[in-house]
This record gives structure tokens, sequence and C-alpha cells, in this order.
């Protein structure tokens, strides 16, 4: 393997970014990739970790091969050293981004930012947990904190920045509808009862558009917690037990661990072949959908509609977002687009993090 410098290694050394990358899994590692061509030649990667190991030796983070060298060379998990190799940067802006799906480091936001560290996420464990990390993650902000959120919710299509425009100019939102979750899109758009939900579902995973546990997809969680971000930037503090969510993941696999229940996917094809037929038979197509009513009533799961349904229009990992608000009110603004897969969303944190230069910071609020 070789642990040649990437080009531009040495012009990195006056970058005015400096970053540390927490998660060196699907769209860490999408992310390293990004920030090896001449987009990211503003950004020095100064910080590497995953759940178990890091590095921050220069010479090994300017390798080609960085995820090998983690896995190689890193040493024990100590966040105090990555901050401190932030902090020794010398950079005008230092950036923690977080590729991971842990709620335990999430929870570590809002204490980085008020160490003065500018944050970009695609975990949407703060945001979109519980209410309280919300009204931390508030007043970090209102203390002028940047927190770069765009990854969290359709992968980086623009429905944050959309719905925070619209909120300045005065605009409000009404009611909210559509597909939030591109592994969910890619599923049902494709399946006809002809293969089993389950190999489906493989498929979706290896492609890099399921949570690291699928269940957080099936289950609707990871839905409820976009619901829940695009919610609560529109001005509803809504608490999680406020969304009503249905799972498609049977009773009997919740509890048990990753290793199981992905031995045991296949008991996941008959309710849903029996859900398919059902709607198939009233000349309708399955959709898990999320709304959000003008009464702030929340609701994650699986509907069956007509093909003239717009949800019932889409293509591979397409999110859908119909934004109902004051001014839109005849027709909904909708937002449409590939909303899951470890490039695009990488993108989305590249753009975060890129935006810290030109001062077009996008905010939770
Ligand atoms: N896959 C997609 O299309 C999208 C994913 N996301 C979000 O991106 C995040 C990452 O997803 P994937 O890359 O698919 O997951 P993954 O399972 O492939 O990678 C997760 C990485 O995080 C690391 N990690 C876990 N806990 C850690 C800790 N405490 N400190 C440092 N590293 C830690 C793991 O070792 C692993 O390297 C998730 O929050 C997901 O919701 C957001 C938008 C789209
Ligand atoms: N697993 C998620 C990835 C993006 O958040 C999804 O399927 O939408």
């Amino acid at each position: 393997m070789s642990a040649l410098p990437t080009a531009g290694a040495a012009a990195q050394a006056g970058a005015p970014v400096a970053l540390v990358l927490f998660g060196a899994g699907v769209v860490g590692g999408a992310f390293l990739d990004l920030l090896a061509t001449p987009a990211a030649a503003p950004v020095r990667l100064v910080g590497l970790a995953d759940s178990r190991r890091q590095l921050t030796d220069p010479s090994l983070l300017a390798a080609r091969n960085r995820r090998d060298q983690l896995r190689r060379a890193g040493t024990a998990r100590d966040d105090a050293a990555l901050l401190g190799a932030l902090a020794a940067s010398g950079a005008r802006h230092r950036v923690l981004v977080d590729a991971t799906a842990s709620p335990a480091l999430a929870a570590r936001h809002a204490d980085w930012m008020a160490q003065g560290y500018a944050v970009v996420t695609a975990n949407k464990s703060l945001a979109g947990g519980a209410l309280p990390g919300w009204r931390t993650l508030e007043r970090a902000l209102a203390a002028g904190a940047y927190y770069g959120d765009a990854a969290t919710v359709g992968a980086g299509l623009p429905v944050l920045s959309t719905l925070r425009r619209l909120r300045r100019c005065g605009d409000a939102l009404l009611t909210l509808e559509g597909v939030f979750s591109g592994s969910l899109s890619y599923l049902f758009n494709q399946y006809d009862g002809s293969q089993p939900f389950s190999a489906l579902l493989l498929r979706a995973r290896e492609l890099g558009y399921t949570e690291p546990d699928p269940r957080e997809d099936l289950s609707g969680g990871d839905v409820a917690r976009k619901l829940l971000i695009l919610a609560r930037s529109a001005g509803f503090a809504l608490g999680t037990d406020e969304v009503r969510v249905e799972s498609l993941v049977p009773e009997a696999l919740r509890g048990v661990d990753l290793e199981t229940f992905l031995a045991r996917l296949g008991e996941l094809d008959a309710p849903l072949a029996e859900r398919h037929a059902q709607a198939a038979a009233r000349g309708h197509v399955l959709r898990f959908l999320a709304r959000l009513n003008q009464r702030g009533q929340a609701h994650v799961g699986l509907v069956e509609v007509s093909a003239t349904h717009p949800a019932a229009r889409l293509f591979g990992t397409d999110n859908q977002f119909a934004l109902t608000t004051t001014r839109y009110h005849t027709q909904p603004l909708v937002i449409q687009g590939p909303g899951a897969g470890p490039e695009v969303t990488a993108q989305a944190l590249l753009g975060d993090v890129l935006a810290l230069l030109d001062g077009s910071a996008r905010v939770a609020g």
C-alpha cells in the first residue's frame, strides 16, 4: 500500500482551514477522497479518528491511503489529542467534522462550539434527538457558533437552507410532506414483489445508502430525526415523543444484535410481500412518508398511495420535500433529488466546510 503524500500536501501547510474528521466509514471515506481533490485545497486534515483509533501524525495524514494508515498505525482514541492538533494548527478556521452515527459524539458538538471550533456534521443525533439537545444547539448558535448541518437532511439537498431563507423573509412553514429517506425510497421505488425485500435491502446497504444499522432506516427512526430537524428549524419545537412512527422491523428483530438481524433479514419478506400485494390489488404503491400538519402533528410510516401521487413518481434514492408555507400555499414548494449515498453526502460536508471561507454558513435555528 502506498504512503505517498497527496498532491498539494505541501501547499496545504498554510491552508486557512484545519480539520479533524470523526468517522472513516462509508461517508467518512468518501469525504477523505474529496479532501484529495483541488476543491479542498484550502483544507488541511490534522486529525482522523474512527471508533477505536486515531491519527494526528502529519506525514501519515498526508498519505494517499489514510484509512489504511489509520488501521495500521492508529493510536488509542483520545479526543483531547485531536482537539490539541486543531488548536496547534494555527489555521484561521478550525473545524470538527462528524461523519459518525454516534449519539455520544453528537452530545459533544455544543461543547466543541463553546470552545470556538466550527462543527460540520452528517450525524443527526443532536439536532434530531431529544429536545434538550436541540436547545443546547440553539444556545450555541445564539452565541455565534457555526454548525454545518446540510448533510443531515436530504444528504445535502438544499432543504434546510431553503427553509431558513424563507423564515428569514418572514415566511412560515404550514405543512411538510414527503419521502425523507434515500434507502427507503430506493427500496420502495423498486420493490414489486418479484424479488425478496431483504435482497433489495442488502443491495441498498452495499451501495452505502443505509444507516450503519439498517434498522435505523426500517424503524422510521432516521426519518423521524430528519422530520424533527426540519420541524425544529421551522420553529416547531417538537419532542421525539411527538412524532408517531410506524416501524417496519418485526418485533422479534428489534432487540437482537446487528449480526443476528442481518442473518435473519428474510423475516422482513413475508409481511412486506403481503402489504405490497394488498396495495397492488387496489392499483396503489407503497411509499414511506413523513408528514407534519398545520397543528404540528407529525407522522412517519408506510403509506399506500395512488400511481398519480407525487411520491409514486420517484426514482433511485430520490427524496422529496413538499413545503407549504404562508407564501407557497397554492402549490407547495417541492425539493427533490438523490437523498442518500456517500458521494453526495461527502460533498454536503465539504460544502459546509468551505462555506466557512465565504461567510455563507447556514446554521440550525
Ligand atoms: N450514507 C448516507 O447516504 C448518509 C449518511 N449520513 C450519516 O452519516 C453518518 C455516517 O454514516 P456511514 O458513513 O454510512 O456509517 P459507517 O458505519 O460506514 O461509518 C461510521 C464511522 O464512524 C466511526 N465512529 C463511530 N463512533 C465513533 C466515535 N465515537 N469516534 C470516532 N469515530 C466513530 C466508525 O468507526 C466508522 O468509521 C451517519 O450519521 C449517517 O446518518 C447522512 C446522510 C447520508
Ligand atoms: N440512511 C439514510 C442516509 C441519509 O441520511 C437514508 O436512507 O436516507
